[in-house]
């Protein structure tokens, strides 16, 4: 198997990164095996890992599972995915390399033989011509912001005291779009994201640039989560201390982060260390954020990534206040299924770090154009045409990217 491996690895020198990577998502497509891509935020090196042996794992327990990518759809009673690292390809080491757990097998040559392939004619692949045809989308403006008077009656009859609705849209993909491509593109114009292209044979094509961490551990000692909500444009050349938040928007993001000590609470842990809320950039966008850490070891709380991805997930920053009923009403109101987006991905136990993510500023990549999502926090004081376009400018931080804006 390392013969076979060393030999792919030699037909990859002198080869640039982004050509390694189509190559390894073009096996990984046409093999038709799950695989994911992604860059964190603040770093440069993009990773890349696919599962070539049958049948998607359900992660239990975050601690105990193997390495892999995490990729979990919103409705939190729908089982997760977690695509085993069995073949990574990352930009430190630019080789192909596989896990040490992983035996030699049919799929496995399948994979080198089709990888060899596509290095000697690159251009023979359409990626395209593998994903399903986009559905049918009823994106109407009135129609949303009805839904958003519908969420602030509702609120002012006190049954909640946010929700968070949200709509998608289609578009075509620009002449020349390349998934891999753009991620890189991302990765560039968006250094405080995590920035993940996803593929599996049964969910189709995922790509985003999120600003919003779920859950972190770092070398099984540091809990990390964040609120972030409230959302403005920013003009460029924008400077960050002059940003200013109503009243609306300041409450907005306390709610979220009430709800965080408040899994805090249930679990009866009291000591983490809170800060914030601060303004910060994403993008096109500014948000305030509030971030919140626990030493694991101080307070004894080795499995907190596991519990707390179970209390925290889906936040009011996404779906409401109070949780399992705004969950309720959007599964009745909202019109669509929202898939993954708003749903959580990352990579785990990865070299002692598991760093997942709400799945945000994300689209879903057809045979015939786009799906992207967004959604917009209502509170009893939200004013319906602007959130309207708070979720027309959430569109632009992928689409101004695509379009090279
Ligand atoms: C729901 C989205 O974003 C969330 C909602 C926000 C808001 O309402 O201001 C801000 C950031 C995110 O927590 C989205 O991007 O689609």
């Amino acid at each position: 198997m390392n013969k076979e491996l060393e030999k792919i690895n030699q037909t990859l020198e002198g080869k640039s990164f982004e050509e390694k990577l189509k190559a390894f998502f073009h096996t990984a497509v046409a093999i038709n095996t799950p695989v994911a891509i992604w860059r964190k935020p603040q770093e440069e090196k993009i990773q890349a890992t696919c599962q070539v042996t049958e049948g998607l794992d359900f992660v239990e327990e975050i601690e105990s599972a193997s390495t892999g990518f995490l990729f979990n759809c919103f409705k939190s009673n729908q089982q997760g995915n977690f695509i085993r690292s069995e073949i990574n390809l990352d930009q430190e080491s630019e080789n192909l390399s596989i896990s040490p757990k992983l035996e030699s097998s049919d799929r496995l040559n399948h994979f080198f033989n089709q990888f060899a392939q596509f290095q000697e004619d690159p251009t023979e692949f359409n990626f395209q011509e593998q994903l399903k045809a986009a559905p049918h989308v009823l994106d109407d403006k009135q129609a949303f912001i009805q839904l958003v008077e519908k969420c602030k009656t509702h609120i002012e009859e006190g049954y909640y005291q946010k929700i968070v609705p949200s709509r998608r849209s289609r578009y075509q993909l620009p002449k020349g779009f390349h998934p891999v491509h753009e991620l890189m593109k991302l990765c560039k114009s968006y250094e405080n994201a995590f920035v993940s292209l996803v593929y599996t044979p049964e969910h189709g094509l995922w790509l985003g640039a999120t600003p919003e961490l779920l859950i972190e551990t770092e070398n099984d000692q540091y809990f990390r989560t964040v609120s972030l909500a409230g959302t403005q444009g920013i003009p460029k050349n924008f400077n960050l201390s002059q940003a200013a938040w109503t009243q609306k928007e300041i409450e907005e993001q306390a709610l979220v982060s009430r709800y965080i000590i408040n899994c805090f609470k249930q679990i009866r842990l009291r000591e983490f260390s809170e800060h914030g809320p601060k303004t910060v950039k994403a993008g096109n966008l500014i948000h305030l954020k509030t971030s919140f850490e626990v030493d694991m070891k101080a307070t004894n709380f080795p499995e907190l990534a596991t519990v707390m991805l179970k209390l925290l997930h889906p936040t009011s920053a996404v779906c409401g206040m109070p949780m399992k009923p705004a969950a309720q009403f959007l599964e009745q109101h909202e019109g669509y299924d929202r898939s993954f987006f708003s749903g959580y991905l990352g990579p785990v136990n990865d070299k002692g770090t598991t760093s997942v993510f709400v799945n945000l500023r994300c689209t879903q990549i057809f045979k015939d154009g786009g799906i992207i999502f967004a959604g917009a926090g209502v509170t009893e004081d939200s004013i319906p045409e602007l959130e309207w376009n708070e979720t027309e400018i959430k569109f632009r931080t992928l689409l101004n990217v695509f379009e090279n804006i």
